[in-house]
């Protein structure tokens, strides 16, 4: 995932490959709910793990069920109808699927439980589900403002010879939660009656269907009357699989229409959802067929190429789509006219107000918006622009959002808070960036050279970690190429150029968990030693060892970004870097800094000694023939000898940052 400020995402130019999505969030979350009121134990297969999942799980536990949770797999142990802690305080961050569901089945199985979330949470309406509960004799309190989160949820009276009533125009949460909860009681049969419209019907229909995987046959009546039969009991069915998540489909359906048009290209394929899908937002497809996407369709697979160019504008009744729809809001900055979302009422009591949320950023990027209480029109821009995108803690806005990086213009786009998408697709940018393409020259690179100790490998790689950048490390491939040539037997000298410059272009080297492979064998501190970087100096005065392992070094310039250190990333390297830095610091300071460096590492040295090597480095460094060490004419001089590592790093990112359009 990445933890970082913001995600600058450089102008993509193509998409192919295969998507493996994570599980459904809609779908896990009733499944847990459902697993852990049954009796016996359940394994949950292809889990989603995410922050809704998480809150869900971590309630369970407190309720007393028993969770075994590892990657995408949980051994639920249910309750069996019954809350077996009688006391708890639950914390539900934003998690609607947790929230509802859970008051539901608290208030009906009694107890004292206070339920609470994040500040967005506590904004949003619960009172529709409340109101249904207390009519049936639940005992349910407000803690702050009538109407939302948080509850104080005791044991109630029930009474539950009529009918109950629960709006559906609001969100179908709510019916969801009495269908989940009301199994506890059905001793006798019970009824529920919506009031209103019911929204979302293809969330119910989940619903429906994971109630009767746990045994639950639930009648229908149309969409008005539900009732669950005299003496159902969950059953646990033993095993289940989360299928997809067809949301989080949605910006890879977008991707193939917008990014995948080369001839002869395979598409976007994503692997475990298709047409037998029980998720509403299955009906994504046909809405990006509208819009001119390609998609062959299989029961549990999808292709999706570009068909139509420019897509085709659409008007459509989203009311089916409620999650994915706002996919289509970006997907219309790249139409033939204006596109009109109606029915979407729904949006702006979700993650946060997501009519105001869309039309907001889409005007940003210079699109004409109009928005109404329950509609969007979205017109694509005649004159493209960047800005930064307020993702509003929501993790659709983000990703929704990442498709603009297919712009004309070839701008950038910054996603403000990337790890919102914790809530359902943690992975979402690795994946985005897995299946994506762009010109090598859209792809950012900062490079930090400057003689040895300067801190620029420190620096660098803080830097690296701060914009989610990939990071290379170019004196490792010199000290690895000599720590090889020395295995091999090689004097390093001109004398076997050649053979080490074979060695190089062949470097079995690999950077993994904060690692450095050469082979199979670990050699992270092997080639840190003074005398691997004194080996590493004079390997790298070899013209030929430097030819070879250019090939290596351009492969480190991938998606998103990279920061490259080394001697001459800025003047050989990577000439068309956007930011050069030169950083230098006095060799005392440099010497002082290595010696520390050493001695906490249990590695005898004399402070003397270190500044004498050091400047003899330097001086070969600086003085061979084939990309010496100097500052490129386009560098930033950036003496640190006075300066903290956060100092510096703060210097460098001001720097970048002066760089960009945002
Ligand atoms: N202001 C500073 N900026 C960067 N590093 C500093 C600073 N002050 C102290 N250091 C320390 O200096 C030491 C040397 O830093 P680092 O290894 O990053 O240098 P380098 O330039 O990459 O060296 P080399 O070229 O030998 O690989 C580290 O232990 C680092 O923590
Ligand atoms: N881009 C580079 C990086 C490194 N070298 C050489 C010169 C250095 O003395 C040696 C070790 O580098 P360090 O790990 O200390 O940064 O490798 C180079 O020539 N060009």
């Amino acid at each position: 995932m990445f933890d970082t400020a913001f995600l600058d995402i450089p102008a993509l130019t193509g998409a192919g490959g295969t998507v493996h999505l994570p599980g459904s969030k809609s779908i896990s979350n009733r499944v847990l709910l459902l697993a852990a009121l049954s009796e016996g134990r359940t394994t949950v297969h292809d889990l989603l793990a995410s922050d809704d999942t998480a809150v869900m799980l971590a309630a369970l536990r407190q309720l007393g069920c028993g969770v075994d949770a590892s990657g995408s797999t949980a051994v639920i142990t249910g309750l069996g109808g019954r809350a077996v802690q009688q006391q708890a305080k639950l914390y539900l961050g934003n998690a609607g699927t947790a929230m509802r569901p859970l008051t539901a089945a608290l208030a009906l199985l009694g107890g004292d439980f206070e339920l609470s979330g994040v500040p967005r949470m506590h904004e949003r309406p619960i009172g529709d589900l409340v109101d249904a509960l207390r009519g049936l004799g639940c005992a349910i309190d407000y803690l702050g403002e009538d109407g939302f989160p948080p509850l104080h949820i005791r044991t109630g009276q029930l009474v539950l010879d009529a009918p109950i009533r629960v709006r559906g125009d609001v969100s179908s949460q709510f019916l969801t939660s009495l269908l989940l909860a009301l199994p506890l009681v059905a001793s006798r049969e019970i009824s529920i009656e919506v009031v209103g419209e019911l929204i979302s019907r293809p969330y119910v229909e989940i619903t429906l269907n994971l109630l009767d995987r746990f045994g639950i046959a639930v009648q229908r009546e149309g969409w008005q009357r539900f009732t669950i039969p005299a003496g159902s009991r969950y059953r646990s069915p033993g095993d289940i699989h989360v299928e997809g998540d067809a949301s989080s489909a949605s910006y890879f359906i977008a991707l193939g229409a917008i990014g995948a048009w080369a001839e002869g290209q395979k598409g976007i394929e994503i692997e475990g959802l298709g047409e037998a899908s029980i998720q509403g937002d299955i009906h994504f497809i046909e809405a990006a067929r509208q819009m001119g996407a390609r998609i062959d369709a299989s029961a549990n697979s999808l292709r999706i190429r570009r068909g139509a160019w420019p897509l085709k504008a659409i008007a459509l009744d989203c009311n089916h789509i409620p999650d994915a729809a706002m996919t289509l809001a970006v997907m219309a900055l790249y139409a033939d006219g204006t596109s009109t979302l109606r029915n979407i009422a729904s949006w702006r009591v979700k993650e946060t107000d997501r009519i105001a949320a869309m039309a907001c950023e889409l005007r940003k990027l210079g699109a004409s918006v109009e928005e109404g209480q329950d509609f969007l029109k979205v017109t694509p821009p005649v004159l493209w622009q960047t800005a930064p995108i307020h993702t509003y803690d929501d993790h659709r806005v983000a990703m929704c959002f990442s498709l603009a990086a297919f712009n004309p213009a070839r701008l950038p786009v910054r996603i403000l808070d990337p790890r919102c998408v914790g809530k359902t697709f943690p992975d979402y940018f690795e994946t985005l960036f897995s299946v994506t393409r762009t010109e090598p020259e859209l792809v950012p690179v900062i490079c930090i050279d400057g003689p040895t100790a300067s801190g620029k490998g420190t620096v660098a790689a803080v830097v690296a970690q701060k914009l989610g950048y990939h990071f290379l490390d170019s004196g490792a491939m010199y000290r690895i190429t000599a720590l090889a040539a020395t295995q091999a037997g090689l004097a390093i000298g001109p004398a076997q150029e050649p053979a080490i410059a074979a060695l190089a272009r062949q470097l079995p080297v690999r950077f993994a968990d904060g690692k450095v492979f050469l082979g199979n064998q670990d050699v992270t501190e092997t080639i840190r030693t003074e005398e691997a970087g004194m080996n590493a100096s004079r390997v790298s005065a070899l013209p030929s060892v430097r030819l070879a392992l250019v090939d290596l070094q351009h492969g480190f310039r991938q998606l998103p970004g990279l920061v490259a250190d080394g001697r001459d990333m800025g003047t050989v390297i990577f000439p068309d870097a956007a930011l050069k830095i030169f950083l230098t610091a006095s060799a005392r300071q440099r010497a002082e800094r290595r010696y520390k460096q050493l001695i906490s590492k249990g590695i005898s040295a004399t402070l003397g000694g270190i500044q004498q090597d050091l400047e003899a480095r330097d001086a070969r460094d600086m003085s061979r023939q084939a990309a010496p060490l100097k500052p490129a004419d386009d560098a930033a001089l950036l003496d640190n000898s006075e300066l903290s590592i956060e100092e510096s790093v703060a210097q460098v990112l001001k720097l970048w940052q002066g760089t960009r359009p945002f």
